[in-house]
């Protein structure tokens, strides 16, 4: 038996080195092909990965994407209509004579389905194809964080993968959550209704508040959930309203154009209000202070000659925003009240998100102490996400809590220390000098104890 199995595979072997050495290039392909009909009218297994496409997945992609080998056939069916797929591919005459035969071969699909219905497939069957193809595109591009770095001759834009916030992981009352993401998904969903009111695909967000609340946070989590891009835009970087142009031309559609800190990023603010002031004060004839204004502006002159107000409005609004579409352009800010009315009117910054300071929902035992040491005391979900996260692996949450207990209450002592030095400066009195950590820490244990070791404060255990 042994002896026969050597003898057929050397005859195949023989066969097959005589079948490359003489059948050429071009021939080989039909061979090829009928062969393979042949052979896999028998073996009806598909083999993955195949010998030349294998299965390909990029680092962010979250299915792996199988693809065809030369002479496979796939069938699909749409409609109850059975169609058939077969990968072929037009071997180039110049390639049989060059060291790598097949390089230059040109791949193709060739779709094979009943003529009577030649309408359903011309007509939706390929563009529901098409759909999905870009749907699949969308869905595996890895989606990606620019910034505008100034270089020699052009801004480029550095890749870097997207930041892991999402709207579960941001403490945020439910209901303004809900909003927000409802807001986000109907905008998403209106390509059309932009279309039909004639106006550009885009909606701008101002989110502001004090240091720390998560605008940043937010960001990262509408892109995520809308499966976009950022573009974080640095304007000092800009050169001037041109090259501001010319970035936003260059961002992609399903992006988040993101301008962090916008009332100290340009002097854009005060522009307006300068030279009101300074048409003000020269009315009432305050000759030194408009001297003094005019010497500062000059001063600054290469300031000006930077992004104006008008450049960024332009750049929110104007005809240069229309080219692309489905994109949020959104604003940080930590003090709103400074901002231009113009710059966050609706139209321009459609929706305002106030960011504030953390209200705590009833969740554990130690809820009652923190909320009765939370009272007046302003706390950023930042101090909080810091202080809850676990030092050590042997920290569990009740440690972390009690360390935020301690966090708080130091933060109310600063509190009251600092309210009593305003309190004495103005009154010309000497503070009282006082420790801080110890005093908090020393009602820290007090609070805890009365609620973890002992009874709770209003008797239940
Ligand atoms: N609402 C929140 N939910 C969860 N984590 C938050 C929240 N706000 C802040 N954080 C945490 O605090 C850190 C700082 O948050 P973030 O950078 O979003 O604040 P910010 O408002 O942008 O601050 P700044 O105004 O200084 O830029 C983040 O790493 C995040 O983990
Ligand atoms: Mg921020």
């Amino acid at each position: 038996m042994d002896e026969l199995r050597l003898n057929s595979c050397s005859y195949i072997m023989l066969v097959w080195a005589m079948f490359r050495q003489y059948v050429p290039y071009q021939f080989r392909d039909y061979f090829t092909k009928y062969g393979y009909e042949f052979y896999t009218s028998f073996y009806p297994y598909i083999e993955s990965p195949s010998k030349n496409t294998p299965p390909t997945s990029s680092r962010n992609e979250r299915n792996i994407v199988l693809s065809m080998d030369d002479h496979e056939e796939v069938s699909d069916e749409f409609q109850g209509v059975k169609l058939r797929w077969s990968s072929n591919k037009k071997v180039n005459k110049s390639s049989s004579l060059s060291l790598y035969p097949g390089r230059d071969d040109k791949r193709y699909y060739k779709l094979t389905f009943h003529k009577s219905r030649r309408d359903l497939i011309t007509s939706s069957y390929l563009n529901h194809v098409m759909e999905e193809g870009k749907a699949i595109g969308e869905r595996n591009r890895q989606r990606k964080l620019y910034t505008n770095n100034p270089s020699q001759n052009w801004y480029g834009y550095k890749k870097s993968d997207p930041t892991p916030a999402t709207f579960q992981t941001l403490a945020l009352d439910p209901g303004k959550k809900k909003e927000i993401m409802d807001d986000l998904v109907a905008f998403s969903k209106s390509k059309d209704y932009y279309k039909k009111i004639g106006k550009a695909w885009k909606r701008g967000y101002l989110l502001y508040g004090p240091p720390g609340t998560g605008k940043s946070s937010m960001i990262a989590a509408m892109a995520n959930f809308l499966d976009y891009d950022i573009y974080d835009l640095e304007l000092t970087a800009v050169k001037d309203n041109i090259e501001l142009r010319k970035l936003l031309i260059e961002t992609s559609s399903k992006s988040v154009v993101v301008i962090e800190d916008i009332d100290c990023s340009l002097d854009l603010t005060g522009q307006r209000r300068k030279k009101k002031k300074e048409e003000k004060e020269k009315k009432e004839g305050e000759g030194d202070v408009a001297a003094a204004i005019k010497e500062e502006k000059e001063k600054g002159q290469d300031k000006e000659s930077k992004v104006t107000l008008s450049g960024l409005l332009n750049f929110i609004d104007g005809l240069w925003s229309a080219c692309g579409g489905e994109r949020l352009i959104v604003f940080t800010t930590n003090h709103v009240e400074q901002l231009d009315p113009a710059l966050i009117r609706r139209g321009r910054m459609d929706k305002h998100i106030e960011m504030s300071y953390l209200q705590l929902q009833r969740s554990h035992l130690l809820f009652d102490t923190i909320h009765g040491v939370l009272d007046e005391t302003e706390i950023t979900p930042a101090d909080v996400a810091e202080n809850l996260m676990p030092k050590s692996l042997e920290e569990n949450c009740e440690d972390c809590l009690e360390a935020l207990i301690r966090a708080i209450l130091v933060a109310k002592e600063e509190a009251r220390v600092k309210a009593e030095e305003e309190l004495a400066a103005a009154t010309r009195e000497e503070p009282p000098t006082t420790r801080i950590e110890d005093k908090a820490v020393e009602s820290t244990q007090l609070e805890i104890s009365d609620t973890v070791g002992g009874e709770n404060k209003d008797g239940t255990s």
